[in-house]
């Protein structure tokens, strides 16, 4: 479990980034900041393996704060996926995947060894393992960085907006394939997007967020999107760029499965599916 108590963030501009900011983001469980650019989503995340210290309040780890952490310690032990991937450009594929099991300790062969098993589990075929990242497509490249995320096998993943810069075909098979590893893991997961849709797929947990780090609304994706808690919040989910309503639609003969539809009533998604296992991507 990750609880954010009373957390603000100013920085030394002045700029306060997050004010008086609270939550708790449960285990295993994958949790979505979403909200417009600039509220305060990445400062949030990198408040949670030290890249970013808070100005007040504490961040607990398992009721641990994280300031008393050791800060290499501290973000060796959490995975963590960006929008630009991050691999080493001069390292291959499979030394990209193998470089923090090898600085904890772990003999090289056997970190090649389990960062090969790490490409099936995120999709990748092994031919792949000795290309440099500059030969990988981009959808690729963002697969060898959740890989990577999770060589040292961490109990937490941070994502910041990781699918934001591959084309929406490819950042769709991305969001079912995080799904189905999420099904698989169980890490605790915190998601950073713009992109509502993408918040409703992954999420068990979305946050909304306003300037400052406000929260407008927390909730899973059935219940945001059967009560939005305010005007900004349904604009937000909703006719947010004039794009689509999404709403929610029963349907008798799927055994209690709750479609997310658009506004042309083309289903978007699946809540509540009957493994209990949350979101899927249509
Ligand atoms: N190092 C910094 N110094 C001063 N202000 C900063 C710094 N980093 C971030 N900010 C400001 O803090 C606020 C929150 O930034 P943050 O990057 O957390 O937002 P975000 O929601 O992740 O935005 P985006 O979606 O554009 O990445 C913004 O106003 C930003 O300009």
């Amino acid at each position: 479990m990750i609880e954010f108590r009373g957390v603000t963030k100013r920085f030394p501009d002045g700029t306060e980034a997050v004010a008086d900011f609270n939550l708790v983001l449960p285990s295993r469980k994958t949790t979505v900041f979403v909200g417009s650019s600039g509220c305060g989503k990445t400062t949030l995340l990198r408040m949670i393996n030290r890249m970013i210290d808070p100005t007040e309040g504490q961040i607990l780890i398992d009721d641990v704060d994280v300031a008393s952490r050791n800060k290499v310690e501290l973000r060796r032990s959490i995975g963590y996926v960006l929008q630009a991937s991050g691999l080493l450009p001069h390292r291959k594929v499979i030394d990209n995947v193998a470089t923090v099991p090898v600085l904890l300790g772990t003999s090289k062969s056997e970190a090649r060894a389990a960062a090969l098993e790490l490409l099936d589990k995120v999709g990748l075929d092994r031919s792949l393992a000795h290309r440099y990242p500059r030969q990988l497509s981009g959808g690729q490249q963002q697969r060898v960085g959740v890989a990577r995320a999770l060589a040292s096998d961490p109990n937490i993943l941070l994502m910041d907006e990781p699918f934001g810069a591959v084309d929406p075909i490819v950042r769709d098979d991305l969001q079912v394939e995080l799904n189905r590893l999420q099904r698989e893991l169980g890490k605790t997961i915190v998601f950073v997007t713009h992109d509502i849709d993408e918040a409703f797929v992954l999420a068990d947990q979305v946050v909304i967020l306003k300037k400052g780090g406000v929260i407008a609304q927390v909730g899973t994706p059935a219940e945001i999107l059967a009560a939005p808690a305010d005007d900004f919040v349904a604009s937000f989910i909703g006719a947010e760029k004039g794009k689509r309503a999404l709403h929610l639609q029963q349907r008798a003969d799927d055994k209690g499965l709750t479609l997310v539809v658009d506004g042309d009533g083309r289903p978007v998604g699946v809540l509540g599916s009957a493994d209990g296992t949350g979101t899927s991507s249509s």
